[in-house]
Parts: C-alpha cells; sequence; structure tokens
C-alpha cells in the first residue's frame, strides 16, 4: 500500500535526514513518532507528495507517485490521499458543504452530495451543512477537517499531530474518530505526533530517531 524505499532527504548544505524503509499495508493503523526536528513533517510533505525526496521512491497504491507529472501528481493526491492537519483549514467564503463539494472537485470526481451528507453525519456534524466555518466550535471544525480528509474515500489517509492541543477528553475522542473513519472508509492510517498519549492505541508505530 505504501512503500518507503532508501529515502532521504537533504535540505540546502544541512546534513541528510535517513528515513528507514518501510511497509505500510493496506488498512493498517501506523504512529509515526519522532521528536522535535527529527523529520516528521518532512516525511509527511514526502508522502503526501508535496517534497520530492532528494534521493528513493515512495510507492502509494502501487505507483511510485514522484515519476508522476505534476499534474497528475495533483489529482493522484486529491483521489488517494486524505489530510488532516493540526488546525482546520477550510475555506472561509465557502459553506461546510461547498468546502467539501470543491476537495470532489479537485480530484477529479463527480459532485456527490448523498455522499457528503454521509459523511458529515458519520462524524455528527450533518446539522451544520449549511453553515460557515466562523459558525462552527473548534470541535466541530476538526470534524469537518476530518469528513474533508475521508470525503474521497482516500487508500491513504494522514494526521499531522491532530492531537496536541487537546486535553484528554478530546484527544481520545479524535483518536477514536480517526480510527473510526478509517475502518469506515477502507483507508490506512498513519498518525504523525510527539503526543505519548497517543501510544497506546496503536500496534505499529514507525520512529524516527
Ligand atoms: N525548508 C527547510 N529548509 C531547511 N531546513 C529545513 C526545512 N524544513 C525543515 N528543515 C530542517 O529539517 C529537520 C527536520 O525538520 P521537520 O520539520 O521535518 O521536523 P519535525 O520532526 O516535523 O519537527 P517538529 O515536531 O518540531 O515539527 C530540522 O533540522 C529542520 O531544521
Amino acid at each position: 500500500m505504501v512503500t518507503l524505499k532508501t529515502v532521504a532527504h537533504r535540505y540546502n548544505n544541512l546534513s541528510e535526514i535517513i528515513f528507514e524503509n518501510w511497509q505500510v499495508d493496506k488498512t493498517q493503523q501506523w504512529l509515526l513518532l519522532g521528536e522535535s526536528g527529527s523529520g516528521k513533517t518532512t516525511l509527511l510533505h514526502i508522502l503526501t507528495g508535496i517534497l520530492k525526496p532528494s534521493r528513493g521512491e515512495v510507492i502509494i497504491n502501487e505507483t511510485s507517485i514522484y515519476q508522476l507529472g505534476a499534474k497528475k501528481l495533483d489529482q493522484f493526491r486529491g483521489q488517494h490521499i486524505g489530510i488532516i492537519f493540526q488546525r482546520p483549514h477550510l475555506i472561509k467564503s465557502l459553506t461546510i458543504t461547498e468546502n467539501l463539494l470543491l476537495a470532489q472537485s479537485l480530484a477529479g470526481l463527480p459532485l456527490n452530495r448523498t455522499r457528503i451528507h454521509e459523511v458529515l453525519d458519520s462524524l455528527d456534524v450533518a446539522s451544520k451543512k449549511k453553515a460557515y466555518p466562523s459558525e462552527l466550535s473548534q470541535g466541530q471544525l476538526q470534524r469537518v477537517s476530518i469528513a474533508r480528509a475521508v470525503i474521497n474515500k482516500p487508500s491513504l489517509l494522514i494526521a499531522d499531530e491532530p492531537t496536541s492541543s487537546l486535553d484528554d477528553k478530546n484527544t481520545n475522542a479524535v483518536l477514536n474518530l480517526l480510527l473510526k473513519q478509517s475502518e469506515l472508509n477502507g483507508s490506512t492510517l498513519i498518525v504523525a505526533t510527539h503526543d505519548k498519549r497517543v501510544k497506546d492505541a496503536f500496534t505499529n508505530t514507525y520512529e524516527l530517531k
């Protein structure tokens, strides 16, 4: 499902960050751990097609992603990779439904309002579908961010520090949502964090040294 082969990255003249080979199988749930500065964000950018590593190969769903042209890579990302950022990235001038329609459209997929309702409902925010992001609470916004990440049933769902600003109760709630949504959508889940509270929920760990 996801394979990292002899991947390493060097920023300018800094020393090379070397990533151990990694094989992630379909529907597995992984934690990506590492201290600050160890390269988590770099690896997430490499995995999501944003940063071409200086060397090595990244294969997602049998596609070696950095061999795709820019346009194909953009479309591949929209269709196969869902990303949940630490803070919600929604477009303020669009309603929740319009934000999700945009995610379908950017991936080159047909617009599907039934799917949007179904996903919002599974995250308990369907009542907000006509609202604007500024009208939602932080917790609701985070659930909508998860909805946007899973709307196209991505094979790979990636969350970057989803719990670092949350208290224990909300940390558990968000983790459970991520685990449930990855199962519902048949997605492989990778959660990057330095939040040790998250460790117990996962059996697979990739640790950056
Ligand atoms: N654009 C860049 N140009 C130069 N160096 C960079 C750049 N981005 C990151 N680095 C360096 O690469 C190393 C890894 O950074 P990265 O952001 O991947 O770490 P991280 O594990 O995500 O850290 P944190 O948990 O603090 O966000 C660090 O030494 C950082 O200074």
